[in-house]
C-alpha cells in the first residue's frame, strides 16, 4: 500500500477498574488507504466503538489509550493540543454515529446545525454556509432542502435524520469517516439507502470510510477490506472478496454461517459502482 491516509498500530485502550486497568482493545493494527472502505467487524462488546473513539481522542471517562501509534496522512495523532484534534475532527476525520438522534441536538434547526458545524471550521460565513447546507442536503438525496433547514429533528424520520448527518459530515470534507453502526438503528429500506449513500461518497468525493458493524452483511456490501474482532483483538484480516470466500478463523466461519443461516442477501459495490454478490 502507498502511505495508508490512516495507520493505526498496536493500539491498546484499557478500563480503569479501582487500580487496575482491564485491556479493551489489544494490539490493534490496520491500515485504510485513501478511498477505501475499511470493514471493521465483531459481536457486541469487542471493543470497535473504544477503537473508533480512540482514533478520535474522545474515549470516555475511565477508558485510557495505553499503547499503539496512530498516523493520519503519515503524521502521527500524538501530542496534539486539544484546538488541534478540534481541528482535527470534522475537517480531517468526520463521525457518523448509531443513532442520528444523539448526534443533533433537539432544540436547533437543520439550518443551525450546518451553520454551526461549518463555522466552527471556519469553513464560511453564516450565507454561504446555508447555500452549502442546501447543496449538500440535496447531493445526499433529500428533497427540498430550503424547508428542511428550518425544521427540527424530532420533525424527520431516522432515515433522513442519518442522511443528514452524513451531509454535515460531508460538508466539512473529510478525508476519513467513521460510520459507527451507522445503520443498526434503522429500518430496512433506510438501511439499504444509506449504505448505498456511503458507497456513493466513496465514489464522488473518493472520502475513505472506516465502517463498523456487528452485522456482516452491512460489511460484505460496502467494504473494499475487512478486519474482524473477537474480545478487543483482530483475529482476521484480508481484502473483503477474500475473507468472505475463505475465511480463515473459525470466529469468521462462525459469523458468516450465522449469516447465512438467516438467509439474508448482501450485496458488495465495488469503487466504480458495480455490484457482485457477496457470498
Ligand atoms: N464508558 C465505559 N466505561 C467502562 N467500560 C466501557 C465503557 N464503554 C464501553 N465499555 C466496555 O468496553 C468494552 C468494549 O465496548 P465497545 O462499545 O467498544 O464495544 P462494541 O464492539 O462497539 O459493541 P457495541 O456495538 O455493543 O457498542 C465492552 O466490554 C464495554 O462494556
Amino acid at each position: 500500500m502507498k502511505q495508508p491516509l490512516l495507520a493505526v498500530e498496536n493500539l491498546e485502550v484499557a478500563v480503569r477498574k479501582q487500580d487496575r486497568l482491564l485491556p479493551i482493545v489489544r494490539k490493534l493494527t490496520f491500515q485504510i488507504a485513501k478511498g477505501e472502505i475499511f470493514g471493521l467487524v465483531g459481536e457486541s462488546g469487542c471493543g470497535k466503538t473504544m477503537t473508533c473513539m480512540a482514533i478520535l481522542n474522545l474515549l470516555p471517562a475511565g477508558m485510557i489509550r495505553t499503547g499503539g501509534q496512530i498516523h493520519l496522512a503519515g503524521k502521527s495523532l500524538d501530542n496534539l493540543t486539544s484546538g488541534q484534534w478540534r481541528e482535527l475532527r470534522g475537517d480531517r476525520m468526520a463521525l457518523i454515529m448509531q443513532n442520528p438522534m444523539s448526534a443533533l441536538d433537539a432544540i436547533r434547526t437543520i439550518g443551525d446545525h450546518f451553520v454551526e458545524t461549518l463555522l466552527a471550521h471556519g469553513k464560511t460565513d453564516i450565507r454561504a454556509a446555508r447555500i452549502m447546507a442546501e447543496e449538500y442536503l440535496t447531493r445526499v438525496g433529500l428533497p427540498d432542502a430550503g424547508l428542511l433547514l428550518s425544521q427540527y429533528p424530532f420533525e424527520l424520520s431516522g432515515g433522513m435524520l442519518q442522511r443528514i448527518t452524513v451531509a454535515i459530515a460531508l460538508a466539512q470534507q473529510p478525508d476519513l469517516i467513521i460510520a459507527d453502526e451507522p445503520t443498526t438503528a434503522l429500518d430496512a429500506t433506510s438501511q439499504v439507502q444509506i449504505l448505498d449513500l456511503l458507497a456513493e461518497v466513496r465514489r464522488e468525493f473518493g472520502t475513505s470510510i472506516l465502517l463498523i458493524s456487528h452485522d456482516l452483511g452491512v460489511i460484505a456490501r460496502l467494504a473494499d477490506s475487512v478486519a474482524v474482532m473477537q474480545g478487543g483483538q483482530i483475529v482476521e484480516q484480508a481484502p473483503a472478496a477474500e475473507l468472505f470466500a475463505r475465511p480463515r478463523h473459525a470466529y469468521t466461519e462462525l459469523l458468516l454461517n450465522a449469516r447465512r443461516s438467516i438467509n439474508l442477501p448482501h450485496k458488495r459495490r465495488g469503487a466504480d459502482g458495480s455490484s457482485t454478490n457477496a457470498s
